[in-house]
């Protein structure tokens, strides 16, 4: 609690109440996420474990479970997107606006005046000018490996590469280190960028302004390394006052002493190099009306260009990259160039979906005071107005890209190919459209789209979810936009500005419960990228245990080399294995193919696996999930049954090269792995399910969540049913190698 707000406290006698919607801070949440490290630890998959101590650091970010990159950022999407359900529906009242007002204009001052939708000219359907493809391979020899950003590096966070200091001033900038440290580490952190978070929420809280400080309203926010209590006033039927608590952890709290500089730091800054790794990155803003949305947003485009020459400069010299500058913006749902007179602009789609802003200017820029240049001018003509809230209000979502592109192969007479793009997008204020002090009507219609853009935003990300062939980006202007940050290799960073006064103490909940939704899907996404890892693990011992038992019956496998091969094992348990496994949704295919060859399976009696049935996950009646027990279907799987046929491997092999003792021990150590994988897989399996209940508890009517939980259950029950499988054959395999004497004792497991 600052000091300011302390004092002001102090007048009042207040009782305080924990919130009942509060975020995974709450005491389930710690203890949940301090359990997931402890077995993270004994699975040897410390490494994945923040040193952080906050709980929600304990999770590393998406990225580094391949739920991003390739075909996983898609599913991670899809269940961050489905967070957004608490986002306020749109005002039913919408008419579009007639006109976009012209720059620094109240909105009683403005006039009609521009045109119809239809006046583009064909000559402006040039659907080359802005090639949204990105060049198909790029790689610059001696810096990234252009594959690393798809297969990222696992056990590595963001956080990892920006130690984050737990103190007042939260810069996340290790002491002694230079302002600008981009260059200098470029090369040695190659691996850390390419683990960028591919989602990172960070909340930006503003001081109190004179008008605020002048009606005497208190800072209601606390602000902790990453975690944030809103201290919300109520009244009780007597009248008597009580403080409700409301606390929400999120990637990074910047709180009202963070400078600009800082903000880049923790947004940007780490993105910047990979959009020269084929990746478009969004950074947006998004916050009710003067709650710093452009304050935050205005000075990263100018940071992130800076730092993108001194890379094509330095780093990339002679390489043949270039950066390309345009600025626009989405008023009333058209889209104005606001680099070139406010030109009316019109998007198209071209025969590969890439959306295409016909008629866009783009400047290609090498000089850090052009685009400096270049983005006052253009953030000068942008529309703006006045609000209840904010003088000097942005009255629409304004987009600044900045495009690397390349020539091909170095041929300069060629118009050259797209790279990466970095977006940033400034969001016109969030509660327009409710906002009951603007009555002109030009305002309530600018808040109606507003709010009819973020509502097409929200309905957007959930169809990621429920629907893969049909996403409707086309709801909106701002959709089709940002259609690039949702599908692919993209990254994005969410900024949610708020304002720590208590007359906006609703509009800051509003948002940090939208904030909030994208962290518990984040959580939720971490959490079955666990399953994920613990899955994989567990097959690969199987794997492993397989084909070294059949090397030993081949008899060409030396004492040493099984050693040898346990001692990867293990350490293959606390590296990524997406490289050499299946993703979770095949993993049970694959893992029947990598089985022993069928003629040694042709006998197997087929009942046997029936015995072995499924255990379904229980769904309570209120639609909760309750945790899942392997315990029963391992019960059967120590009593194999008699009648199992497998055909003779070559025992005198077996016992010519290696005594049993070795093979016991062997066995045994594989069965104690391969046990430790499936406690945590059930463990894991139970926290998804924890979380799932927490976002169903959260949910509000009409939200839909149902499908997806379902969606997450069907996963799971995917999973489960693949480790019974496995476990099956384990104890038939172990079964056989008795019979053939090769396994003395039993584990007595
Ligand atoms: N972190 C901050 N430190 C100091 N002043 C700030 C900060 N954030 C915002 N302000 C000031 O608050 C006022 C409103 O900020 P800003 O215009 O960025 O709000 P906004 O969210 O973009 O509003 P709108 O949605 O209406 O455009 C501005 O005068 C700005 O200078």
């Amino acid at each position: 609690m600052n000091n300011g707000m302390g004092r002001q406290r102090s007048h009042h006698q207040r009782q305080y109440s924990s919130s009942d919607n509060n975020s995974n801070s709450n005491g389930n949440g710690n203890e949940m996420f301090l359990e997931n490290g402890r077995w993270l630890q004994s699975a040897g998959l410390q490494h994945l474990q923040n040193n952080n101590s906050s709980s929600s650091c304990i999770i590393p970010p998406l990225q580094d479970y391949n739920l991003y990159g390739g075909g996983g950022g898609g599913q991670a999407l899809r269940m961050y997107g489905n967070a957004q359900s608490s986002f306020s529906r749109g005002n039913e009242f919408y008419s579009e606006p007639t006109t976009p007002p012209v720059s620094s204009r109240a909105s009683s001052q403005r006039k009609n005046g521009e045109g119809s939708p239809n006046e583009f000219s064909p000559g402006l359907l040039d659907l080359h000018s802005f090639d949204t493809e990105l060049l198909p391979e790029l790689q610059v020899p001696g810096l990234y490996d252009g594959s690393s950003l798809f297969h990222p590096v696992r056990g590595r966070s963001f956080d990892d590469s920006y130690p984050y200091i737990s103190n007042n001033k939260q810069t996340g900038r290790a002491p002694g280190l230079p302002d600008n440290n981009l260059l200098k580490s470029f090369v040695a952190d190659k691996e850390k960028t390419s683990s960028v978070a591919k989602i990172k929420v960070v909340v930006r809280k503003r001081p109190l302004n004179k008008k605020e400080l002048a009606k005497n309203e208190e800072d209601i926010i606390d602000t902790h390394s990453n975690s944030l209590t809103v201290h919300e006033t109520k009244l009780k039927v007597d009248l008597t006052e009580y403080i409700e608590k409301h606390e929400f952890v999120f990637d990074a709290v910047l709180n009202e002493e963070v400078s600009n500089d800082e903000v880049y730091h923790e947004t940007v800054e780490p993105i910047v190099p990979i959009i020269f790794q084929r990746t478009k990155a969004t950074c947006f803003a998004y916050g009710q009306t003067g709650s710093g949305k452009t304050y935050t947003m205005k000075p990263l485009p100018l940071k992130a260009s800076r730092d993108i020459l001194r890379l094509m400069h330095h780093t990339y010299r002679n390489q043949g990259f270039q950066l390309f500058v345009s600025f626009f913006e989405i008023y009333g749902g058209k889209l104005y160039d606001l680099l070139s007179d406010r030109k009316k602009l019109c998007m198209r789609e071209d025969g590969k979906q890439q959306v295409c802003i016909v008629g866009l200017q783009e400047y290609k820029v090498s000089d850090v005071e052009i685009i400096k240049d270049l983005i006052e001018k253009g953030s000068a003509t942008r529309s703006t107005g006045t609000t209840g809230a904010n003088e000097e209000s942005s009255r629409s979502h304004a987009i600044l890209q900045l495009a690397i592109k390349r020539s091909v192969d170095g041929n300069e007479s060629k118009p050259p190919r797209p790279v990466g793009k970095l977006s940033f997008i400034d969001l016109a204020g969030s509660e327009r459209g409710a906002d009951t002090t603007d009555n002109d009507k030009q305002t309530r219609m600018e808040g109606a789209e507003i709010n009819k853009s973020l509502l097409a935003l929200k309905e957007c990300i959930r169809a990621l979810d429920n629907d893969k062939s049909h996403i409707p980006f086309r709801g909106s202007k701002l959709t089709e936009v940002l259609r690039d940050s949702f599908v692919g290799n993209s990254r994005t960073v969410m900024i949610s500005c708020i304002s720590p006064s208590s007359g906006s103490c609703e509009h800051t909940l509003n948002t940090l419960r939208y904030a909030d939704r994208y962290m518990k899907m984040i959580s939720v996404a971490k959490c079955l990228s666990y399953d994920l890892i613990c899955c994989e693990s567990f097959i690969l011992n199987l794997l492993s245990f397989h084909s070294r038992v059949k090397s030993l019956s081949k008899g060409n496998a030396s004492k040493k080399d099984v050693l040898t091969s346990t001692l990867n094992l293990k350490e293959s348990t606390t590296v990524p294995l997406s490289s050499v496994l299946p993703v979770a949704s095949t993993f049970e295919d694959d893992a029947n193919d990598a089985w022993p060859e069928q003629d040694e399976r042709d006998d197997f009696d087929a009942s046997e696996e029936d015995s072995y049935e499924q255990e379904k996950p229980i769904w309570k009646e209120n639609g909760k999930l309750e945790p899942y027990n392997l315990s029963i279907s391992e019960d059967k799987i120590q009593k194999p049954n008699a009648q199992t046929k497998w055909r003779d491997m070559p025992k005198s092999n077996l016992k010519n090269s290696h005594s049993d003792n070795d093979l016991n021990v062997l066995l045994q150590e594989e069965e104690d792995l391969v046990n430790a994988h499936r406690k945590q897989v059930e463990e894991t399996m139970n926290i998804v399910r924890e979380e799932m209940n927490l976002l169903v508890e959260a949910d509000q009517p009409g939200n839909q969540l149902d499908g997806y939980v379902a969606r997450l259950n069907a996963i799971l029950s995917q999973k489960a049913a693949g480790i019974l499988l496995l476990q099956n054959r384990l104890a038939h395999f172990q079964k056989h190698l008795k019979e053939h004497n090769v396994l003395v004792t039993s584990s007595g497991n």
